[in-house]
């Protein structure tokens, strides 16, 4: 079958072959987090369940106290501790980090609530394989100094009517990579920093498991433009031709 589809002036998109989920041999994850880590858990549980053909192999935090790692601790989930903090023993450079991130045979690096910087030499290993949640709708309220309750702060302060979560591709930047997924969120007219951000908290859950069962599946495609899209699990697309009529439609998550 042709996977290419013409799309006018936008030129072409190859839509893949739609494997069935029984053939997809499972992801492995690596999970980064710096806090409570309830992202991270929402994808343990989707990941058990079967909404996600992945497993978490490891998980990465700067804060080995922190609430997610006392989860993983607890699911006998491997915790590496990255960077290396001055003066302590544990910990491990960005190279060292990537050598045993390929030791687990790792796929895909998702980051949940981490916050710092992933270093050049992972973004070079991982290309296209590592997702960021962020709790608005970037580039809005995004960059160095946005995360955790100060970007629901800047959006109430600011008047915003909408705000939401945003999944990206990580670059080298903070928050500057490429745009896979968004929902959209209410600013209610007297919310404080603390409702929105539970507000957005809970379509983050939900947002995330949907793209990293995407993700599992084979089921992101690069537009010639390089926009990532989201094919979801059905695909049948229309395309009047001289000759045939091929019926596909494609839907893709916002
Ligand atoms: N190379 C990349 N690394 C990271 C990205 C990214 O897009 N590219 N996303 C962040 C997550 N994030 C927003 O989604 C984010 C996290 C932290 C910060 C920030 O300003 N951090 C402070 C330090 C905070 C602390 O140590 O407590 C800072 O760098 O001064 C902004 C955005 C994860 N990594
Ligand atoms: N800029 C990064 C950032 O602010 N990330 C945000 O940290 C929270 C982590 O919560 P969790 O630990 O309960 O998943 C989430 O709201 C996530 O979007």
């Amino acid at each position: 079958m042709n996977n290419f589809v013409k799309l006018g002036s936008k030129g072409s998109l190859d839509v893949g072959e739609d494997k069935p989920v029984s053939e997809i041999r499972k992801k492995n994850l690596a999970v980064f987090v710096s806090g409570g880590g309830s992202n991270f858990r929402s994808i343990y549980e989707a990941s058990l369940n079967g909404s996600v053909q992945g497993d978490i192999a490891v998980l990465v935090t700067n804060k080995p106290e922190c609430g997610g790692a006392e989860f993983a601790r607890e699911k006998g989930i491997p915790v590496l501790i990255c960077p290396k903090l001055k003066d302590e023993k544990e910990g491990l450079s960005a190279e060292d980090l990537v050598v045993t991130l390929r030791s687990y045979s790792i796929h895909f690096i998702l980051l949940a609530g981490y916050l710092k910087l992933i270093p050049v030499e992972l973004i070079r290993a991982f290309p296209k394989s590592i997702l960021n949640i962020h709790p608005s709708l970037l580039p809005s309220f995004g960059g160095k100094g946005y995360y955790g309750m100060k970007v629901h702060k800047a959006v109430v302060a600011s008047g915003a009517r909408y705000s939401g979560a945003t999944i990206h591709f990580v670059d080298e930047q903070y928050d500057t990579g490429r745009i896979l997924a968004q929902r959209v969120v209410p600013v209610l007219a007297f919310d404080t920093p603390e409702e929105l951000a539970a507000r957005v908290l809970h379509e983050e859950h939900k947002l995330y498991v949907e793209v990293v069962s995407a993700l599992c599946e084979d089921r992101i495609i690069w537009r010639d433009d390089g926009v990532p899209l989201i094919k979801s699990k059905k695909t049948l697309l229309i395309i009047p031709s001289r000759l045939t009529l091929h019926s596909v439609s494609l839907h893709y998550l916002l």
